[in-house]
Order: C-alpha cells, then structure tokens, then sequence
C-alpha cells in the first residue's frame, strides 16, 4: 500500500477534534465512536450515571471566565444561566462577580461561600423577603428595577438604577429586554430612569453607584452596545449635571451571543473588548466625564458551551414522511426549542456507522407533540434503540429551566475534569418528587 491509500486509515486510528464552537474545548471524537471530555468516556459515564445527564465540561467554564476576566471589566456571571454550590464555587474561584435574580439564587450563593459583597441583586419583583435577605447578608449591590422598590430596600445599600434605553439588540422577542414596551428597567426617553435616579438620591441610606442596562440575551451584534454606552454615558453627564454627581460604574449587563449549531453567529468578545472602551472614552471626554469602570453579565457565553446533554435512544419510529428518534428525555431538560425555536445538532456516541446520514427528527419523552428537540438532525440511517446521542452546548438555561413535566425527575449534572467526574447535582428521584406532595 501506498502512503495515500494508508492515509485515511490511519487518520480514522487517530481521536477527532469537534468543532470547537459548539463543543467543549476538550471534546474528541475517539476511532471507537465514543466522546472524550476531559478525558472522561462519555459511553463509560453513561454505564455508571444513567441518562439523561447534563454534563460539564470544568475546564471550559474556566476558560470562558478568563476570557471575559482578560478585559478592562468587572465580571459578574448571572447565575439564571447556571448555579449551583459547587459554580458558585468556581466563579468566586475564577475572580468573577455574580448576578442573582431570587431568594433561591442568593441562598445557594451565600451557602456556597459566595462573598456577599461581590453579589449583585436584580429583579423586576422583587419581593420584601428577597430584599430583606439581601439585607441580612450584606449584598454588594441592588439593580433598582422600579420606582416602587426604591422606598422598600433596606439601607444602608448601593444600588444601580436599570435603565431601558430602547435598543433593539435583535434577538427572539421573549429575551429582548432593551426595547420599550417590555417588563424591564425604566425608561430612558418615557423619563422614569430620571424619577428613579432622583428618588434614589433623596434617599440618604441609600448610595448611587452607578447605572444598568441588559439588551436581552443571544445578542450576536457589537453595535447594540455602543449605542447603550452613547445614550447612558449621556444619562451620566444629565445627572452630574442636574444632581452634582458622578457615578463610579456602568453596567452593560450580559447578552452575549454563542453559537449552537456550527456556523451560527456567535458574539464578537475581541471585537467588544477594541471597541466599547473605545466608545466609552471617547462619549466621556465629550461630556467632560471620568469613564466610569464597566461591569458585563455574561451568563450564556460562560455556560453554554461547558456543557452537553447525554440521551438514550429509547424507540426509532419510522412514519411514512419522518424518521422519530425518541429519548429519554426531552422538553423538561430542554424546553428552548419550544419556546424560542432554538436549533441544535445531536451526535451519535459509543459506535461508529458507515450507514448513510439521514434528516430525522429527535424527540422527547413527554405528552406534547411540540416536545421535538431537534426538527431536522443529521444521523446515520441505522440509529437504534439504546444508541446514545450528545447535544452539545446545554451549560446555560437548560438545568436552570429544567421541570418535572409529567413528573419525569431532573436530569444530575455531573462535571467533569482531569478525566474525572464529579456529582454537583444528583439525579432527582420519584422519592424527590413525592416528597413535596403531602398525602
Ligand atoms: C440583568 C441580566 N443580566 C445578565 C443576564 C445574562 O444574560 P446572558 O446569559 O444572555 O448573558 C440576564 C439574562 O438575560 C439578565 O437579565
Ligand atoms: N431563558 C433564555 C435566556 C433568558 C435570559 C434571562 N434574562 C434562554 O434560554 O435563551
């Protein structure tokens, strides 16, 4: 044989890279059909924990969190994408602050360790108890979200007034936060930011540190956010001049875009990195500022990737238009197809199939024909009952949107590192669930 015929065998000897823009940065393709993260067989974890699992990947949040922590910036992970004890531990670990939006989110931080002052408290109702417990524990800071809240937090406290710039970050409706017309922050132009800033200022336990604003989530553009950096840097210059005072901080909250197919749009960091300081100098010598230090929320783009949902195939149903692969789980670990029509991309794992691939749709257990996890996956025309499939890139609101539909018990995750695995969550059992349910 010649050395171009032995080529290709030799390459399919050899552990494949994935695409690094959807997989965890560690992810290999093993000759034997099998994945490796982290040195960890995905096929041997499945033996060991059972499926449905949400697996992530440590090393890749660690590196996502160097990445954002690399820029002139506060970093505040927002825990809505994931938290649990041991994240918290790792983003406290890791230098970042942190975004919590609820008693439930708080609580898990404090019992973890969390600093207290590195936490900052959002919501657009917060309830008295939640603002009392940030209270008790010294949180770092509040994001006024209404002008109501601002009599009900406890002082003394520093607070950021969110404010609605009416931007349009072009992204699905359900997650769009800095247009008018919508639940959060106070209006910019409809002057409720003003009222909030001075009511805040009339408050003498309370300390304005500075102003928020969050575009909304899988935001792909740059320019979103420089338009956000002209209007408040504006707002700042209108309130040092009506009120005397220069506010230290400016938040931009998260957004940031990632890809869950390949070849999707995914957010420009280095390209936010070169331009919004940028922008920032320059709107803030024009209005005769000192820049403010910037804060950036980042949940998704830390999450995202880090993570991946391991499935059993349970039946291979053909109709007469449509091949159905059925697995284990479904709309309770994922319900973001449903509600945002998000795509994703599966991956046969622990054989390899010369079998020709074929479009089917990858469905879940649960009693709604909408319960389909992927319309349109790429899979070999074999796949079978008891296959295991990956998809990838479900570190960020999939745990944390997960329920109990049908009473199916939530997924573990399991975290893995240095070829180990580690239990951050158990699998949730029918014992679980029956506990809450008084007889
Ligand atoms: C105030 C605030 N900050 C940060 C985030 C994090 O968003 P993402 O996960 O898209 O970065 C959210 C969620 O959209 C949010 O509401
Ligand atoms: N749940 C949304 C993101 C919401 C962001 C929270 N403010 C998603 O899965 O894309």
């Amino acid at each position: 044989m010649t050395l171009a015929e032995l080529l290709p065998t030799y390459r399919r000897s050899l552990p494949e890279k994935l695409c690094t823009s959807v997989w965890p940065t560690s992810a290999e393709a093993m000759p034997s059909g099998d994945l490796v993260v982290s040195g960890v067989s995905l096929t041997e974890l499945a033996d060991r924990f059972g499926t449905p699992g949400y697996l992530l990947d440590v090393p890749t949040v660690r590196e996502r969190c160097r990445a954002y922590r690399a820029l002139d910036a506060e970093i505040a992970y927002a825990g809505k994408a994931f938290l649990c004890r041991r994240m918290a531990r790792l983003i406290a670990e890791e230098g970042l602050s942190l975004d919590v939006c609820s008693a439930g989110e708080l609580a898990t931080a404090l019992s973890a360790g969390f600093p207290a002052e590195r936490i900052l408290l959002h919501g657009n109702a917060k309830t008295h108890q939640e603002l009392r417990a940030a209270a008790r524990a010294g949180v770092g800071r509040v994001v006024v979200d209404s002008l109501a809240e601002i009599d009900r937090i406890p002082g003394p406290q520093d607070v950021l007034v969110r404010v609605t710039p009416g931007i349009d970050g072009r992204t699905h409706r359900a997650v769009a936060t800095g247009v008018e017309d919508q639940k959060f922050g106070l209006s910019l132009a409809g002057g409720q930011a003003a009222v909030a800033v001075a009511r805040v200022l009339a408050r003498p336990e309370l300390r304005l540190v500075g102003l928020h604003c969050h575009l909304g989530s899988q935001i792909a553009e740059v320019s979103g956010y420089e338009e956000a950096v002209r209007r408040l840097v504006a707002f700042l210059a209108e309130i040092a001049v009506r009120h005397g005072v220069t506010l230290p901080q400016l938040n931009l909250g998260g957004g940031h875009a990632v890809a869950y197919c390949p070849g999707d749009a995914a957010f420009d960091l280095p390209g936010f990195a070169a331009r919004i300081p940028r922008v920032l100098a320059y709107e803030c010598r024009k209005h005769g500022l000192v820049p403010p230090r910037l804060t950036l929320e980042p949940g998704r783009a830390i999450a995202a990737r880090a993570g991946l949902t391991l499935y059993r195939v349970v039946t291979v149903k053909h109709s007469s238009t449509r091949t159905y692969v059925a697995v284990d789980g479904g709309f309770s670990d994922n319900p973001r197809p449903e509600l945002y029509g998000s795509r994703y991309t599966a991956r046969l794992v622990g054989r390899t199939s010369d079998a020709q691939k074929r479009s089917m749709s990858v469905v879940g257990r649960h009693c709604e024909a909408g319960d389909v996890l992927i319309p349109d996956a790429q899979l070999p025309s074999d796949i079978r009952a008891g296959d295991l499939l990956a998809v990838p890139c479900t570190g960020a609101y999939h745990h944390s949107m997960a329920s109990t539909y049908n009473l199916v018990p939530r997924p573990p995750v399991l975290a893995l590192e240095d070829g180990t695995t580690e239990v951050w969550i158990r699998r949730e059992t029918e014992a679980d669930l029956l506990h809450r349910d008084i007889a």
